[in-house]
């Protein structure tokens, strides 16, 4: 062991064991003096201390504890430098001979800790049972304001503790909430208990430079995600047209509509729409997104028609900011721009990308896409298919056997027997023991489309 490590090992840092009321807590139980020694040295040799090779690694080294206080003995401006060892002998020769020529001796400090010194997580394991400290909550998912925790049923005495613990130790968290068992079957969102501060459940929360607003308590929202949203979004192209078919309040919608895609955004849940049309606006891409809700079979077999009939403009480039925009539109007034005949090249009637993020059960959603390009009129603009990206859950924890899962029930729901083209399988998340997220890629099929059975 190195003799820096050694010389500051007998610091004991731990909380003291918390015995008072688990609510509120009683914060002047965590008090706690360390005796240190300190080195006393004039005002100006502090610096040759805290700085000088010899002695800096002898230093108290704990956070957020200042190495350097005033010495409450000596009027005249000394300074005492706390350091990490409890007797001078401890201290190498070279160390010892140094202090000794620049400071006037050594004392002892008392280093007061207290509630806020100690993290949520090291007050938790003062306050709980042996027999529950391995295995306590050390963190929670933050999303907007609210923090939130899934606790078992051992810890739940101990909630408004764990609650009172990370509102206090974290500034940008003002709710927490403790998320139930119970899962909304349809439009999945989680039962939730406060269990610390304002009962508010409506967040802003970012994700990929958008801001999202919503209630958390009425739509889905996962934070654990947002790897595969950025995914998502990388893959469609600016230009490229999204349909996203179970959109949420927008998290690859808006991203998406951000890089210069146009998206058909769609959500059965009506908060959920309600919040995705304000998300809308308040990241400013309402040229790009149109929303919908209505359920994902219907949004499927009307999607093609919509986008065909009343296309999205041709893409022009990057989203201009509204200086250049306003620019644009006074040329345009003065008759500088035709913009009649520019907007009328390339429009967008085709669809490139499905996004359908209902994992439980997304594929079978799959069937609707049977017979959707009947219709030669719009056939005729799809050259090349969508790609369709389709979340889903498998039992299956070995990738070879996940993927025949998958893809015989994507086959079964098509009614294709066939190597879907372009397939690529991502496994996005474990979920729980023994449940996996997965996205499956692939082009839709032709002879699916266009089956006019
Ligand atoms: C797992 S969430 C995903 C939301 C969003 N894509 C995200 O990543 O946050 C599934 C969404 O599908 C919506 N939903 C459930 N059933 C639906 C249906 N039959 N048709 C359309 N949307 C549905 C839910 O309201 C929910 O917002």
């Amino acid at each position: 062991m190195s003799r820096e490590l050694s010389s500051r090992s007998h610091l004991d840092t731990t909380p003291p064991r918390y015995n008072g009321p688990l609510f509120p807590l009683d914060k002047s139980a965590f008090q706690k003096t360390i005796p240190v020694l300190a080195t006393r040295v004039p005002a100006h040799h502090t610096s040759f201390i805290l700085h000088s090779d010899l002695t800096r690694k002898y230093l108290i080294g704990l956070p957020k504890v200042r190495p350097v206080v005033s010495d409450p003995s000596a009027p005249d401006g000394d300074r005492l430098v706390l350091l990490g060892v409890s007797d001078p002998a401890e201290l190498s020769p070279e160390s010892l001979q140094l202090m000794e020529s620049k400071g006037t001796g050594f004392t002892h400090y008392n280093v007061v800790l207290d509630y806020d010194y100690w993290t949520a997580s090291e007050l938790l394991q003062a306050i709980l049972p042996e027999q529950l400290r391995e295995g306590a909550p050390v963190g929670f998912a933050a999303t907007g304001h609210i923090a939130h925790v899934n606790l078992n049923d051992e810890y739940i005495p101990y909630k408004k503790t764990i609650g009172q613990l990370f509102l206090d130790k974290n500034k940008t968290i003002k709710t927490v909430v403790n998320k139930l068992d119970n899962i909304d079957t349809q439009f999945r969102f989680f039962e939730m208990e406060v269990i610390a501060g304002n009962p508010d459940f409506v967040v802003e929360h970012h994700e990929s430079d958008c801001r999202f607003t919503f209630d958390f308590s009425k739509v889905y929202w996962n934070s654990r995600l947002h790897t595969e949203h950025d995914r998502i979004v990388q893959m469609v192209q600016p230009g490229e047209v999204l349909a996203d078919v179970f959109a949420g309040v927008g998290p690859f919608a808006i991203p998406a509509a951000k890089k210069g895609c146009a998206v058909m955004a769609n959500d059965l849940n009506p908060v959920s729409y309600t919040y995705l049309c304000q998300n809308i606006k308040d990241n400013e891409v309402t040229d790009e997104v149109r929303a919908f809700c209505e359920d994902g079979r219907d949004f499927i077999r009307n999607v093609f028609t919509r986008v065909h009939d009343t296309p999205f403009p041709a893409y022009t480039g990057p989203k201009l900011s509204k200086t250049a925009l306003r620019k644009l539109q006074k040329q345009a007034a003065r008759g500088k721009v035709d913009k009649e005949t520019s907007a009328a090249q390339n429009t967008r009637n085709k669809i490139d990308h499905f996004v359908m993020n209902l994992p439980d059960t997304a594929i079978l959603f799959l069937d609707t896409f049977r017979g959707v390009l009947a219709d030669k009129a719009i056939r005729e603009a799809y050259s090349t298919m969508p790609m369709i990206h389709c979340h889903c859950f498998t039992r299956e924890l070995e990738p070879e056997e996940a993927e025949n899962d998958i893809r015989q029930r994507v086959e079964k729901a098509l009614g294709v027997s066939v190597q879907l083209d372009g397939v690529e399988l991502r496994k996005v998340r474990s979920v729980a023991p023994g449940k996996e997220m997965y996205c499956i890629s692939f082009r839709l099929p032709s002879e699916v489309a266009c089956n006019e059975e």
